[in-house]
């Protein structure tokens, strides 16, 4: 048994979750952001807190972990620098709104927040960092906070990690689902999230799934 997706396998497994499996984006990603942001209440105490969304799924969880994290205490600004026509992630920055979650399409400064969600990118990442990501990249290494990365840490190749030096060095990377190759070279401290993967696709993916605790939706495995 494998315990790590290539970045063609991880499209594969989601084709399959979101077609003959029946489900919808919608839902795997309300579970996802919800394991982010029980694993950033684990690790952060409950404090301001930028969440930085990318233009495809990665940034949708990190809308819904803005949006939990709220309710669990935490200060939540949302940095969207791209604009969106895709319903699911216009609902979900009109449910943020409703929570009176600030919206912000650029962002200079990071050191007034205590910690950086990083939701930019993640497994359809691919080719050189386009702007304005790589300059909101550059700043947030810049700024020295601590990062929680969901699903991929952003900038890095899905298979082969940090190869261009350009990417983030999270402290904490919660994978969601079933860990990418990438996470291979991940040295910090490392989460799967997402408890929704049917025992019968990781068999047919020859991927292993982690024991989760009691009835929760998240394990540290490192
Ligand atoms: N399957 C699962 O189990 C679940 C998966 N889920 C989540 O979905 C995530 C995958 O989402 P995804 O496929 O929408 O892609 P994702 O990586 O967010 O963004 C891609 C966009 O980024 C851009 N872009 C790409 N390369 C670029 C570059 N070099 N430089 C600059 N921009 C670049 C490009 O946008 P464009 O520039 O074309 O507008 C592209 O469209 C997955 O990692 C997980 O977090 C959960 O929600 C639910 C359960
Ligand atoms: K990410």
């Amino acid at each position: 048994m494998r315990r790590f997706l290539s970045q063609e396998a991880a499209k594969r497994f989601d084709d399959k979750l979101m077609g003959e499996l029946g489900f919808a984006t919608e839902s795997l990603m309300e579970l996802a952001g919800l394991s982010c942001a029980q694993c950033i209440f684990k690790e952060y105490i409950p404090d301001s807190v930028i969440v930085v969304c990318g233009p495809g799924n990665n940034g949708g969880d990190g809308l819904i972990a803005a949006r939990h994290l709220f309710h669990f205490g935490f200060r939540p600004t949302v940095l969207y620098p791209k604009p969106t026509s895709n319903l699911v992630l216009t609902r979900l920055l009109t449910q943020c709104r409703v929570l009176g979650i600030p919206i912000v399409d650029q962002l200079d400064d990071y050191s007034s927040f205590s910690l950086i969600v990083d939701a930019i990118f993640g497994f359809s990442f691919r080719g050189d960092l386009r702007e304005p990501f790589k300059t909101i990249i550059q700043k947030i290494k810049e700024s020295g906070k601590p990062v929680v990365s969901l699903d991929i840490p952003s900038g890095w190749d899905v298979e082969n990690g940090n190869i261009t030096g350009e990417g983030l060095e999270p402290n904490v990377l919660i994978s969601l689902g079933v860990p990418k190759l990438c996470a291979t070279y991940f040295r910090g401290i490392h989460y799967i999230g997402g408890r929704f993967v049917p025992l019968s696709l990781a068999e047919e993916f020859q991927v292993d799934l982690p024991l989760y605790p009691g009835s929760d939706q998240i394990v540290r495995i490192n």
